[in-house]
């Protein structure tokens, strides 16, 4: 039987689940120098706009790339607010219909940012729309059916397009080409979640003791939006017990009281880790099997749960699918698979 089990969306460490960020717009970094880690993009970003202000014309379109919760609509924020422009947020599901686009490329003003999230669910009829947009500003519709359809082009204001995705490279590539700039949001270390951390604290006016702070950034799976999320849990179960500064104990017991490791993992996290092992030998196994094991759906495997899984080294992928790590096994504390894993993968790259 599957079990179908901790499949709410609303599951606290669930980097996509962005509810509860809402209420806490003023976490939200609002200019570059606030927005702390992600050096690379930051320089890119800075010298782009900086740019784009000298000459006086609308910024190369971007596209930002990486896991949930890691700061892609931040960045939008940031690059508008940097801009002195307005912003216009959409986002590819929302957008059904190709005249639907056309409406909103057609009331930007001069020099606005148009924020498009999950941008690789664009429909196919809806992007093809976008190709002349971003290269020449200008809009081709076709109008009427059959005989009597004729083309029509209209003049768009320049814009900058800044679209967000988890999946690069389900971005078609006459989309992806026509961003100037293409920057991949990585997962920040624990010197930056722990800034992020003591930054959000001052914010919501709670102090943090050091420790206690670099512990909460180890367990954060290299995610602001996972670290701010936690430490407003970490402030409920102070702030209920009376005291007004975190320390180390509080960290744990919360961390205790919300099933997660050191290392952040969560219970799903470690299930995943454990169906691979017992019921796969360790792998390698296709994503989809694995998501029917656990009773989930494939894509939050692969867009929620396996980024920071590969990324800390608990599973590796191969051509073949998913494979548990030495460090998988010592995790679970199974015994590892004899050392020639390594060897046989190396054979399938081959293949
Ligand atoms: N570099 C940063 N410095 C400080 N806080 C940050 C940083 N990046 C993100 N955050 C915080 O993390 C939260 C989540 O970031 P954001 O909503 O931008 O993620 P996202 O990449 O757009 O996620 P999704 O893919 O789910 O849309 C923000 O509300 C912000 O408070
Ligand atoms: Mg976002």
């Amino acid at each position: 039987m599957i079990e179908k089990e901790n499949t709410n969306p609303k599951r606290l460490l669930d980097p996509s689940f962005i509810g509860e960020d809402t209420g806490s717009k003023k976490l939200r970094p609002n200019y570059l120098n606030e927005f702390i880690g992600q050096d690379n993009i930051k320089k890119k970003l800075e010298v782009a706009i900086e740019a784009a202000k000298i000459r006086k014309e609308a910024m190369d379109h971007v596209v930002l790339a990486g896991p949930p919760g890691l700061g892609k609509t931040t960045l939008a924020y940031v690059i508008s607010n940097e801009l002195g422009a307005n912003l216009q947020i959409t986002s590819g599901p929302v957008i059904e219909k190709a005249g639907d686009l056309a409406a909103i490329l057609t009331n930007l003003e001069n020099g606005d940012v148009l924020f498009i999230d999950e941008i690789h669910r664009l429909n196919r009829t809806v992007e093809e729309i976008l190709y002349s947009a971003m290269e020449d500003f200008q809009l081709d519709i076709v109008i009427g059916k059959g005989p009597s359809a004729r083309s029509i082009r209209i003049d768009l204001q320049p814009f900058t397009l800044v679209g967000a995705t988890t999946r690069l490279g389900l971005i078609a590539p006459p989309l992806r080409s026509r961003f100037g700039i293409i920057l991949e949001v990585d997962f920040y270390s624990p010197k930056d979640l722990n800034l992020i951390i003591k930054r959000s604290a001052e914010i919501l006016n709670i102090k943090i003791k050091e420790d206690a702070s670099l512990i909460l950034a180890q367990r954060s799976r290299g995610t602001p939006r996972i670290a701010n999320r936690l430490l407003r849990r970490v402030r409920d179960f102070v702030q209920v017990s009376g005291k007004n500064v975190i320390e180390t104990e509080d960290v744990d017991n919360t961390m205790k009281l919300l099933e997660m490791d050191e290392d952040g993992l969560d219970k799903m996290d470690r299930k995943i880790l454990k169906t691979i092992i017992e019921n796969y030998e360790g792998g390698p196994v296709g994503v989809n099997a694995l998501a029917s094991s656990i009773g989930i759906e494939p894509d939050s495997i692969s867009e929620v749960y396996e980024p920071f899984l590969l990324q800390a080294g608990f599973i590796i992928r191969t051509p073949r699918g998913r494979v548990a790590t030495e460090k998988a096994y010592k995790k679970l504390n199974y015994t590892p698979k004899s050392s020639n894993q390594n060897i046989s993968l190396w054979g399938e790259f081959n293949e």
